[in-house]
C-alpha cells in the first residue's frame, strides 16, 4: 500500500482533484450519526451549524446540493430519556420519529439564514432496490433541485423493519449519488480519513488516495466504530466509495469539521478515484440497488460460460435453485462448488418451474414443451458480474 503514488499522505499523484471536487456541480453529502449529536444523546448544535454553513456556501454559490443526514435515532436519545442507543426495533424507531423532526427542523431554521428551503426526503429499502419506485424516488430528487430547494434524505427509519433497513446511510448516500447523477459524493464522519488500520493505533497511517480496489488490499478496517451512536463504521463507508466510485462519482471522506477544507478542494481525508467508465443505471441498479430473492447454482461451464465469456445463462449449467422468486426478479448467480456469487441477474423464469428444466438443453426443452422454453434462464443483458 506505501508504495503507491499519494498514499500515506504524500501528494504525488496527477489526477486533478482540486478540479474534481471544486468543479463538482452536483454534490451529495453524507453525515454521520457521530458527527451530529452530543456523546449523550441529542443535536449538537455547534456541529449542526458548522454544517449548515458549509452547505448554505455549496448551495449560494450555484452548486446543487443533497445532504444524506444519519442521525435520527441518535437525535431522539436525550427528548425520550434513553440513555444509550436502543437494541430493539421499536424503540429505535420511536426514537427515530421523534430524533427526525427535531433534526429537520434544525437544519431547515439553519439553512433558512442562507435563504434555503430543506426538502424532507425519508426512504425505504423499497424504494431504491424496486425500479419503479427508484424513478419515483429520482424525479422527487430530481423536482426538489429544480425547485432549488435542498434535500435532506434519511432511511425512513421509523417504518423500516429488521429484515429490510439500510441500517447504515453510507450505503444509502452512494445509491442516491447515482440516483442524482452527483459529480462527488462526500462522505464525513467522526475520522478524518481512512487509515491502514485502526486510528487509534499509532502504527496506522492516513490513506491519502485510492485509485482501485488495490489500494485498499491489506488495510484493516474492521475495527468496530467508537461511537455509542454511528453503525456502520469504515467497512460500510468503503464499500459506499466502491459503489460510488463504480459508477463514475469521486469520492472524498473526511471530517465533520474539515468539511468546509475539503468542498474547497485542500488535499485533506481520502480521495477515492471514480472509475472512468460508468455502467448503464440499469445494469448499476442491478448490482447495487437490488434485493436478490434466490440463487441459482452454476456448474464450471456455465461459471465459464457467463463471467469469461459474458454469454447468457442455460437451463443445462445450473444444478440447484434456492429462494421464492418470479420472472423479473434480481438473483444471485453462485459458484455451485465454492458457494460464491460470481453474477446477479433478471431470472426469466418463476422459481416453482426451474426444477424440471435444470440440467437439461434448451432444443430438447422446445421440443418437448414448446417455443417459450428456448428461452435463457438469464439472458447476458440483464447480468452484471459481482
Ligand atoms: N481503517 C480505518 N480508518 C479509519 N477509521 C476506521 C478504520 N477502521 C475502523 N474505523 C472506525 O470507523 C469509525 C467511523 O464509523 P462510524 O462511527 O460508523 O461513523 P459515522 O457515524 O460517521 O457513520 C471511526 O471512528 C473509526 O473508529
Ligand atoms: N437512519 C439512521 C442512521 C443510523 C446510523 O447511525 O448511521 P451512520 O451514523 O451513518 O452510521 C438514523 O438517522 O439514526
Amino acid at each position: 500500500m506505501g508504495s503507491r503514488p499519494g498514499s500515506a499522505g504524500t501528494a504525488e499523484h496527477n489526477w486533478p482533484v482540486r478540479e474534481l471536487v471544486t468543479g463538482a456541480r452536483r454534490i451529495v453529502v453524507k453525515v454521520g450519526s457521530s458527527s451530529l449529536t452530543t456523546a449523550s444523546g441529542g443535536i449538537d448544535d455547534q456541529r449542526v451549524d458548522n454544517l449548515v454553513d458549509v452547505l448554505g456556501g455549496l448551495a449560494s454559490g450555484g452548486r446543487e446540493v443533497v445532504l444524506v443526514s444519519s442521525g435520527a435515532i441518535a437525535a431522539g436519545l436525550a427528548p425520550l430519556n434513553l440513555p444509550r442507543r436502543p437494541r430493539d426495533l421499536a424503540t429505535q424507531q420511536a426514537a427515530a420519529s421523534v430524533g427526525q423532526g427535531l433534526l429537520i427542523g434544525r437544519y431547515a431554521a439553519g439553512l433558512a439564514r442562507h435563504g434555503l428551503t430543506v426538502g424532507q426526503v425519508l426512504l425505504t429499502v423499497d424504494d431504491v432496490t424496486r425500479r419503479t419506485h427508484y424513478r419515483n424516488a429520482y424525479r422527487t430528487l430530481r423536482k426538489l433541485l429544480d425547485l432549488g430547494a435542498l434535500p435532506i434524505v434519511n432511511e425512513n427509519d421509523t417504518v423500516a423493519t429488521e429484515e429490510i433497513r439500510f441500517g447504515d446511510n453510507d450505503r444509502l448516500a452512494a445509491l442516491v449519488a447515482a440516483l442524482v447523477q452527483a459529480d462527488l459524493l462526500v462522505l464525513l464522519s467522526d475520522v478524518d480519513a481512512l487509515y491502514t488500520g485502526s486510528p487509534a493505533d499509532p502504527s496506522s497511517r492516513r490513506i491519502a488516495y485510492v485509485e482501485s480496489d488495490e489500494d485498499l488490499e491489506g488495510i484493516n478496517i474492521a475495527t468496530p466504530s467508537k461511537s455509542k451512536v454511528g453503525t456502520g463504521g469504515m467497512v460500510t463507508k468503503v464499500e459506499a466509495a466502491r459503489i460510488a466510485t463504480g459508477f463514475g462519482i469521486p469520492v472524498v471522506l473526511t471530517a465533520a469539521p474539515l468539511a468546509g477544507p475539503a468542498l474547497a478542494g485542500d488535499e485533506v481525508g481520502t480521495f477515492f478515484r471514480a472509475a472512468e467508465h460508468r455502467p448503464t443505471a440499469r445494469l448499476f441498479w442491478l448490482a447495487h440497488a437490488t434485493a436478490p430473492r434466490g440463487r441459482l447454482h452454476l456448474d464450471p461451464g456455465a461459471v465459464t460460460a457467463v463471467v469469461a465469456r459474458r454469454k447468457s445463462l442455460l437451463p443445462a449449467g445450473i444444478t440447484a435453485v434456492d429462494g421464492s422468486f418470479a420472472a423479473g426478479d434480481a438473483v444471485d448467480l453462485v459458484d455451485a462448488g465454492s458457494g460464491a456469487p460470481v453474477a446477479r441477474g433478471l431470472v426469466n423464469y418463476d422459481a416453482v418451474e426451474l426444477p424440471a428444466l435444470l440440467g437439461r438443453s434448451t432444443p430438447d426443452l422446445a421440443a418437448e414443451l414448446g417455443p417459450g422454453y428456448e428461452r435463457e434462464v438469464v439472458h447476458r443483458d440483464d447480468l452484471v458480474l459481482l
